[in-house]
């Protein structure tokens, strides 16, 4: 996607979310979190092909998670279970339990559209919406009908998106016209509008110059104060820097280790992690 085009399926989907109602808490110490999203034997398929293979983890709430892994290890096919996106995928099904909050996301009474409100995701690629920036950050709320002080939410939303002292005096002017970084923390003050317990990233710097990726990460920490962020990166420094638990999934769709960060970079337990962080293969 190229910024200048209509909003795909997905970010619709991401946007076009009906609330529940249920709000963040906030917890700063990831040290006693409590568990927000728990996989137990978590099996992916795209038709015949296994994709992941008996996940199971848990993700403490108001902290950094990062998955890292090989091409095609799975870590995407994981954080679409989350919010449910592998179910616009035909061939896909998920099997196993994915609980947000100890309640399975996969059970029938489930409103996907309902629980991609409490999960926000943020695309590889900055995706602003071909209107103003304060319409791009409204944009969720008004089609969901949700009445609110929308001066107040943009104001807040771009501040915590650290992107308001670079575009308060220009807030009708097209997101389009905003530099890759810029867009992209658009993009994520998009996603926290709607105040979402989760956010989900997927490679949300791969796009983006040294500097606008040293500004996403410096903002990824800052928000995993108000919420929990579950980050795919193929980067593995970024990993280390940013995040408290990293995920270390390799092919065949298998999560090998699940830790504090620090443990997996300098003591972990398996040998094919440490064999993959220390540049072996991968
Ligand atoms: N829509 C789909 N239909 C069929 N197979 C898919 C689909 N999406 C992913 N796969 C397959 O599932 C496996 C895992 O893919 P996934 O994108 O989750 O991996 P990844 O670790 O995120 O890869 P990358 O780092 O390259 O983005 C791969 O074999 C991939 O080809």
């Amino acid at each position: 996607m190229t910024g200048t085009e209509d909003p795909t399926n997905d970010e619709m989907l991401v946007q076009t979310d009906v609330s529940d109602g249920l709000s963040a808490s906030s917890m700063s110490d990831t040290t006693n979190a409590e568990t927000i999203i728990r996989a137990d034997g978590v099996d992916v398929w795209y038709g015949d092909e296994q994709a992941l293979q008996g996940i199971s983890m848990e993700i403490p709430e108001n902290s950094v998670t990062a998955m890292i892994g090989p091409s095609g290890c799975g870590k995407s096919t994981f954080l679409r279970c989350i919010n449910r996106m592998n179910d616009l995928i035909d061939v896909a099904r998920v099997e196993g339990s994915l609980t947000l909050r100890g309640k399975n996301v996969y059970d029938d009474d489930v409103d996907p559209v309902a629980l991609r409100r409490r999960v926000g995701m943020v695309f590889q690629k900055p995706n602003p919406f071909p209107k103003s920036i304060y319409e791009n950050v409204v944009y969720g709320l008004k089609i969901q009908g949700i009445d609110a002080d929308y001066d107040e939410v943009v104001e807040e939303s771009l501040k915590r998106a650290a992107l308001w002292d670079e575009v308060k005096d220009r807030l009708h002017e097209s997101g389009l016209d905003l530099s890759g970084g810029q867009q992209q923390r658009l993009c994520i003050a998009r996603a926290i509008a709607t105040d979402p317990e989760v956010l989900l990233m997927d490679e949300p710097a791969s796009a983006l110059d040294p500097v606008a990726t040293s500004q996403i990460e410096d903002l990824v920490e800052e928000l995993a104060e108000d919420y929990t962020v579950v980050i795919v990166t193929h980067n593995m420094q970024q990993a280390a820097r940013i995040s408290d638990k990293t995920a270390v999934f390799l092919t065949g769709g298998e999560l090998v280790e699940f830790d504090d960060t620090q443990k997996i970079f300098e003591n972990p337990e398996s040998q094919r992690v440490e064999d993959y962080i220390t540049g072996k293969f991968g």
